[in-house]
């Protein structure tokens, strides 16, 4: 057996989070950066323990069909610790620049302080199997042939889960064509976006830890450290081309292990772009007014977030929330409603864009504790927040049907949209969560129809581009409108300067086109 080198304290932090991940359902960017301070740890250190621990959770499906190959016992008979502890090794030797025999030690010294000699040794000759090819050879060897299986060959070399690669495949409309058959990318779904990260040496540049939330984490509320050795970027995937079958798709599937800029909202009225990026040393946002893109440090400790200035919010959420704003609308507009407003961050937005036409924003949120994050989210606005449940329009005198001007639905939904983000969150997921949910978006948005006057807006909104959630959901409103509907094209209220909007009425963002979160927005006026 290798020489069982003491774990240091940058891979143990890394798995101690896989472990309450794995565990107990924990939430990496929410554990990791309490940790990291709780520990100390800071600089390189806690930079090479984001990379670890975030890309050992995002290439968790293709580490563990590695291991499967590597050991001759079945990955669901090791123990917990184990498998946890051979996944952060396997990254270590195919993803990283990290010294084979760096990797295989500290793996089976962790193993052994955690399992034992025994599983040490099992540790140890599973190890040097996977040590025997580099991350090419072992796609080579697991991927299924993508002649035979394009989305499962994609599925292994992009680390997604097949459905999702089925999902990004219909939402893009952009099947995959077989190697030699046009397909010019690159099919190893390595990074070339940024160099393999090696073991810290030292001092160095900070991690970003990420944006804190008391709750789960949200699209809105997550931000991400540096990693860098991701199954990655796809060199000649040429988005929106249409050009190369299957290059959109492989170029979408990449941008999901690409390390996500953090953005921030500044808040309408409170701050402008230019002094916000002046103070935290940002860039103004490309596409939102109030975005400004952070290029490091820690957002959850920056003066102008803790002071209510700015939130941490992709540009995406902010662009549906603006667009929703912006739509024209004749009559009255001071009455808006925001049906699933937790944690808060549209609210935050739409209730400083009200204030500044006369009006009010009723926010309204089913779980207490995410209502008490929006209170906090929209202290100071002239927002009214209802613990409640959206679906009650109609049944409680703050929500009266054909009450709002405008209604934002950002409807609870699988989240497929922010998997750059939630490092678990694509093995977290089933295809089999999307009935519940499909039914759940169906009801709210029946109930925000009501909720609108005739001649109102409503926003549906999703952080997925699941067609399941967007298009069809859409479809099957105005196939059977609760109210009189019309849809409306979406794409002039997102302004000009926004690229590669598609044919309307819906708009769906991306991460590879836009450098969003992949939200959708569709909306309805209600015609009678
Ligand atoms: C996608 S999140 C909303 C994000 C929020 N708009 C923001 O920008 O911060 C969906 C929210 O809907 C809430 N929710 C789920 N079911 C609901 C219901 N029946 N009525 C109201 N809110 C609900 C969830 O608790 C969750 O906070």
């Amino acid at each position: 057996m290798a020489g069982a080198k003491p774990i240091d304290r940058a891979r143990r932090a890394a798995y101690e989070v896989l472990r309450q991940v794995h565990e107990h359902d924990a939430y990496a960017n929410l554990v990791l950066p309490k940790l990291l301070a709780d520990w100390s740890l800071t600089g390189r250190d806690a930079a090479f323990a984001t990379e670890l621990c975030y890309g050992t959770l995002r290439a968790t499906g293709t580490l563990d069909a590695v291991l499967a190959a590597g050991s001759n016992r079945p990955l669901a008979k090791m123990d917990d610790t184990v498998r946890d502890a051979l996944r952060l090794g396997a990254y270590q030797l195919l993803y990283t620049r990290v010294p084979a025999h760096a990797a295989v030690s500290t793996t089976v010294g962790l193993v052994r302080s955690t399992a034992g000699a025994g599983s040490a040794s099992f540790a140890n000759a599973v190890l040097r199997r996977v040590a025997g090819a580099d991350l090419d050879g072992w796609l080579d060897r697991i991927a299924p042939d993508a002649d035979a299986d394009p989305i499962g060959a994609l599925a292994v070399r992009y680390a997604h889960p097949e459905w999702i690669v089925r999902a990004f495949a219909a939402a893009l409309d952009d099947v995959p064509a077989p190697p030699g058959n046009g397909a010019t990318a690159d099919e190893t779904g390595t990074s070339t976006a940024g160099a393999p990260v090696a073991e810290p040496t030292g001092t160095g540049t900070a991690a970003q830890p990420a944006a804190d939330s008391p709750a789960q984490p949200d699209a809105d509320a997550a931000a991400e450290p540096d990693t860098a050795a991701q199954p990655g970027a796809d060199a000649e995937a040429q988005p929106g081309t249409g050009s190369v079958a299957g290059a959109e798709l492989r170029a979408a599937l990449a941008a999901d292990n690409d390390r996500p800029v953090v953005h921030l909202a500044a808040r309408p009225g409170a701050i402008d772009t230019v002094e916000l990026a002046r103070r935290v040393g940002g860039e103004r946002g490309r596409y939102s007014p109030y975005a400004v893109y952070l290029p490091g440090g820690a957002p959850g400790e920056l003066p102008e977030l803790r002071d209510g200035l700015a939130r941490v919010q992709d540009e995406g959420s902010q662009l549906v929330a603006l667009a929703l704003a912006a739509a024209p609308l004749d009559g009255t507009d001071t009455s808006w409603l925001d049906l699933c407003a937790g944690p808060g961050g549209k609210a935050a937005l739409l209730g400083a864009l009200v204030a500044g036409r006369g009006g009010r924003l009723t926010a309204v949120e089913a779980a207490e504790h995410r209502a008490e994050l929006v209170r906090a989210a929209v202290a100071g606005l002239p927002v009214t927040v209802l613990h409640a449940d959206g679906r009650a329009v109609g049944e409680r005198p703050e929500l009266p049907a054909g009450g709002f001007d405008r209604v934002l639905l950002d409807a609870p939904c699988t989240g497929l949209g922010a998997l750059r983000r939630r490092p678990e969150a694509r093995w977290r997921r089933s295809e089999s969560d999307l009935a519940d949910l499909v039914e759940l978006q169906r009801e709210l948005l029946a109930a925000a129809c009501c909720a609108v006057r005739p001649g109102g807006l409503v926003g549906y909104v999703t952080c997925s581009p699941h067609l399941a959630e967007t298009r069809e959901q859409v479809r099957a409103a105005l196939a059977d409108p609760p109210v009189p509907l019309a849809a409306v094209d979406a794409r002039p209220a997102f302004g000009a300067g926004l690229p590669q909007l598609g044919e309307g009425p819906t708009v769906q963002l991306w991460p590879h086109r836009h450098g969003t979160d992949a939200m959708f927005l569709a909306l309805l006026r209600r015609t009678g």
